[in-house]
């Protein structure tokens, strides 16, 4: 067992939490963080295998913060265009009278939602993302908080004026103790699969179409995407998968939303944006190449990307996007003067971090402002996502998407929801996408997607041949 707050303080808490939902005439959040021992944040998400359908993970670069969340106490959920500012509204009304307890105030622990959004709300719905609306942001019955190498138990309660705070204790209190119960490893055993690509003859034409409308100047660039279905021999794990993911990816952002029967997961390089403590960081990340197979070799396309016209181009896009999103909401902004380079297993990218100080705008008002950036809609941003709502042949559902979390303090970070995959039992589809400018070749943007998929399909398993 490990030490979570006395009982008599829960109780209490209850008490005056039901009492306060009394006088407000409205339900109050009670929300206690203990710290605790050191947990696995896998094998707590493998061991929460009874709130399966609920569980959401979260963890950043090197694993500096990692959130599980299990259950869910309040969900905020909708479809239709204004779902940024409609969330924030509802979270802020949320916190209002809150009751919340914790020692120490570490970002990404007390009441925080964590969640994600659609690509595009307008454009039309197939039912492949049925279980993932325009916005669903949850906050969590029970969330771990792993900050380096400390952990922090927070546990949730949405209490009305009716609540009987004897009978809420006592079940929190066996709900606590079912919460560490690791039961062995997750499942270590491969699935084999097969896969289609969906229409890939008609993406490569969609390409070069819009190269030649970049050309007219209807549009500066396009991202476009393309999906993978999978079909294996047994259900995918979710567990399995972070658990690979963690061991392949460790520069990426790794996660998995579970929503009813799927789970949407992956590991993605790309940072939207980060607001901690007063600090706000951006991340800038296109133009793409593959790694080299020797060091020498590895150099030299990191050399060629750096020094590539085209792939400078579908950069610099983003880099001025984003600066202007920092410039108007943020202070003190600092932008370096070109890019480097980002390597993860499979690929490299060019990459330049923004840096800026917070000002009053909070961070969902900031991301509502850059999605989509042009390094996952386009350039100009309205003429990008109208020509991907045209021409693109799939429903992109939560795929380039903001995902990611927010505390009642404002602090939280949101990233890109790409490499990743949509695990629907024993099948999933995985998308790609790459920078469509005036100069690219459809067949090397094949080649690019078709290297932007290896990530996740090789920690699902193995093609048969
Ligand atoms: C859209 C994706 O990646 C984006 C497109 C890139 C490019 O075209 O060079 C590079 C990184 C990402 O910003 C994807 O991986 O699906
Ligand atoms: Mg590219």
């Amino acid at each position: 067992m490990i030490m979570i707050e006395e009982p008599k303080l829960l109780y209490e808490k209850l008490v005056e939490g039901v009492k306060k939902a009394g006088q407000c005439g409205r339900p109050i959040i009670v929300s206690i963080t203990s710290k605790i021992k050191y947990q696995d944040p896998i094998l707590f998400f493998s061991a929460c295998k009874d709130e399966k359908g609920t569980r959401i993970f979260w963890s950043d670069p090197n694993q500096e913060l990692t959130l599980v969340g299990v259950g869910s106490e309040l969900t905020f959920e909708t479809n239709g265009t204004d779902r940024f500012s409609w969330v924030e509204k509802k979270w802020r009304k949320s916190l209002q009278d809150a009751i919340i307890v914790q020692d120490e105030p570490v970002p990404g622990t007390g009441p925080t939602l964590l969640g994600g959004f659609s690509f595009d709300p307008l454009k039309e719905k197939t039912p492949l993302w049925k279980s993932f609306p325009d916005v669903k942001m949850n906050l969590p019955k029970f969330m771990l908080t792993n900050h380096k190498e400390s952990s922090w138990l927070t546990e949730n309660f949405f209490l009305k004026a009716t609540d009987d705070p004897d009978l809420i204790t006592e079940i929190a209190i066996k709900e606590r103790e079912n919460l560490f119960k690791y039961g062995g490893n997750a499942s270590l055993l491969h699935n084999a699969y097969i896969k289609e690509e969906i229409n890939p003859q008609s993406w490569t034409r969609i390409v070069r179409e819009a190269t030649e409308s970049i050309k007219k100047n209807e549009l500066k660039k396009v991202v476009l995407a393309r999906e993978l279905r999978i079909f294996a021999d047994k259900p995918f794990s979710p567990e399995h998968t972070l658990s690979r993911l963690h061991k392949e990816q460790p520069l990426s952002y790794i996660f998995a939303f579970e929503s009813m029967e799927d789970c949407f997961i992956g590991a993605t390089p790309e940072r939207l944006a980060k607001r901690e403590k007063g600090h706000v960081l951006f991340t800038c990340l296109a133009g793409s190449m593959k790694r080299g197979n020797t060091a020498k070799e590895d150099e030299q396309l990191g050399n060629d990307l750096m020094n590539d016209p085209k792939n400078r181009q579908e950069h610099q896009f983003v880099v001025d996007m984003i600066g202007e999103v920092a410039k108007k909401f943020c202070k003190d902004v600092c932008v370096p003067d070109g890019p480097v380079l980002f390597k993860s297993r499979h690929i490299q990218h060019l990459f330049t971090p923004i840096a800026a100080k917070a000002t009053d705008k909070s961070l969902l008002t900031i991301i509502e402002a850059m999605h989509p950036t042009p390094a996952l809609g386009g350039f100009p941003k309205n003429a990008g996502i109208e020509k991907i709502r045209q021409v693109e042949e799939l429903d992109r559902g939560w795929y380039a998407s903001p995902i990611g979390w927010i505390d009642y303090k404002g602090n939280g970070e949101f990233a890109a929801a790409i490499r990743s995959a949509l695990l629907q039992g024993s099948e999933a589809s995985l998308f790609a996408g790459c920078g469509i400018v005036a100069d690219s070749d459809e067949l090397s943007e094949y080649e690019e997607t078709r290297i932007k998929f290896q990530p996740m399909l090789s920690v699902l398993g193995e093609e048969k041949t």
